[in-house]
């Protein structure tokens, strides 16, 4: 699947670059173009991959190039003024030769947070293609204001996105690390899961012909309907030339010895059910998931059709969807069998909740604090009895 992706704000530039670079060393061919946009210069200027020319600093009239300080009322506000000079840069995407556009930011800052809705509204409203978000939340120890940011961010970028799709750095992240070499992790780990399920929908002609591939029309159909969505992922190492032929090898039409054996079937199983129950980019509760899909990638001998079958069933029975596709993605030079799974429109997340409950709780703070602000002033700069009187 071709997509156009623009990274807004500071994390959603370096996630789009880590795209690029995964796209370079993976040959997946998944970012037709990647454009950054930010109102802080030096974000821009610290992406490694990402052209020049597509890199668009905004309200250089407001804010200077220095950012907005994680406000992003007026990260939300810059982004309307100056939507035509994003426009300038999407202008150079050739959109006849993407599937859909993918939003990417981080929820708790200023920039992403209020401008990658404002975008989405935007893309909507010119395009036919879909426009996706990648929406970071951030970390419980970040404090209040970027909790509120996030909750109130994530509302709206739902509300205008044909899809959002989540990962929760506060359930990635590792005690003990620093927040960089953190940061580097998390996004590795969010560039494998998407390249994968995106990587999926983009065989090109002469590759490995897979027994029942992922076309990019099953992403897009998975993911419309909107709502809010999350990844899950697992992966077991093989060896390249093992074809697990030991037990039950069976050979199917064509030239190509297709095996089947108890093995890999069990495998893939296994996987699937590692993916949707092991850490997910947000967890939440996979029941009540509206659409799933489900995507083996690995070398062709070690993926068959049965165990996707087989997982598919169970992810039906656990999700209680109905709606539940499956497909292979062969990479014959792969060491590894992965599963990735998209849960799309999931409803029962307790993380949101628990972001919206501190959301309230700091709002209801700051409110307090700036009606007391005034008062506390007022009290610390006149003296007591009034006797002295300001020059003017
Ligand atoms: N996964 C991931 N999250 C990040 C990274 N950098 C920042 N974040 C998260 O994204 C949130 C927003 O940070 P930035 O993207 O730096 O903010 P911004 O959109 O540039 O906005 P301002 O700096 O306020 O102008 C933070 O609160 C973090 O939770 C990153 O490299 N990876």
């Amino acid at each position: 699947m071709k997509l156009a992706m623009i990274g807004f704000g500071q994390a959603g530039g370096k996630i789009v670059d880590k795209f690029l670079e995964y796209d370079d060393r993976t040959g997946s061919g998944i970012v037709r173009s990647a454009v950054a946009v930010n109102t802080a210069k030096a974000d821009l200027m610290g992406l490694d991959r990402i052209p020049q020319e597509n890199r668009v600093l905004i309200g250089q009239s407001r804010v200077k190039g220095h950012g907005v300080g994680a406000d992003n009322e007026l990260g939300a506000e810059i982004a309307e003024e100056d939507i035509d000079e994003v426009q300038g840069a999407i202008d150079a995407i050739p959109v006849h030769e993407v599937d859909a556009f993918l939003i990417v930011a981080g929820m708790g800052g200023g920039t992403g947070s209020g401008g990658a809705p404002v975008l989405a509204k935007h893309l909507k409203r010119i395009y036919t293609e879909p426009v996706y978000g990648l929406g970071v939340l951030p970390g419980s120890d970040e404090g209040g204001i970027y909790t509120l940011n996030a909750a109130r961010s994530f509302q709206t970028f739902v509300r205008e996105v044909d899809n959002l799709m989540v990962f929760d750095n506060d359930s990635w992240r590792q005690s003990g690390e620093s927040v960089e070499s953190g940061y580097a992790e998390i996004n590795d780990e969010i560039v494998k899961r998407f390249g994968i399920l995106f990587g999926a929908g983009e065989i090109n002609q002469g590759d490995e012909v897979a027994e029942s591939v992922v076309d990019s029309s099953e992403i897009i159909n998975t993911l419309s309907g909107g709502g809010v969505s999350t990844i899950g992922y697992a992966r077991e190492e093989v060896e390249k030339g093992d074809d697990d032929s030991g037990l039950l090898s069976r050979f199917t039409g064509g030239d190509e010895p297709q095996v089947d054996t108890a093995h890999t079937t069990n495998r893939i199983t296994s996987l699937v059910r590692k993916a949707a129950l092991g850490r997910l980019t947000l967890p939440c509760e996979i029941d009540g998931t509206e659409r799933a899909l489900l995507v083996l990638s690995g070398p062709p001998q070690h993926l068959n059709r049965k165990g996707i079958e087989r997982g598919r069933k169970w992810l039906e029975e656990q999700t209680g969807s109905m709606e539940v596709r499956g497909g292979d993605y062969p990479v014959p030079e792969s060491n590894f069998v992965a599963s990735v799974i998209l849960l799309a429109g999931v409803s029962n997340v307790p993380r949101i909740k628990e972001l919206q409950q501190v959301a309230i709780e700091a709002q209801d703070n700051i409110e307090d604090i700036r009606s007391e602000s005034e008062e506390n002033l007022e009290s610390l700069v006149e003296d007591d009895e009034d006797e002295l009187e300001p020059l003017f």
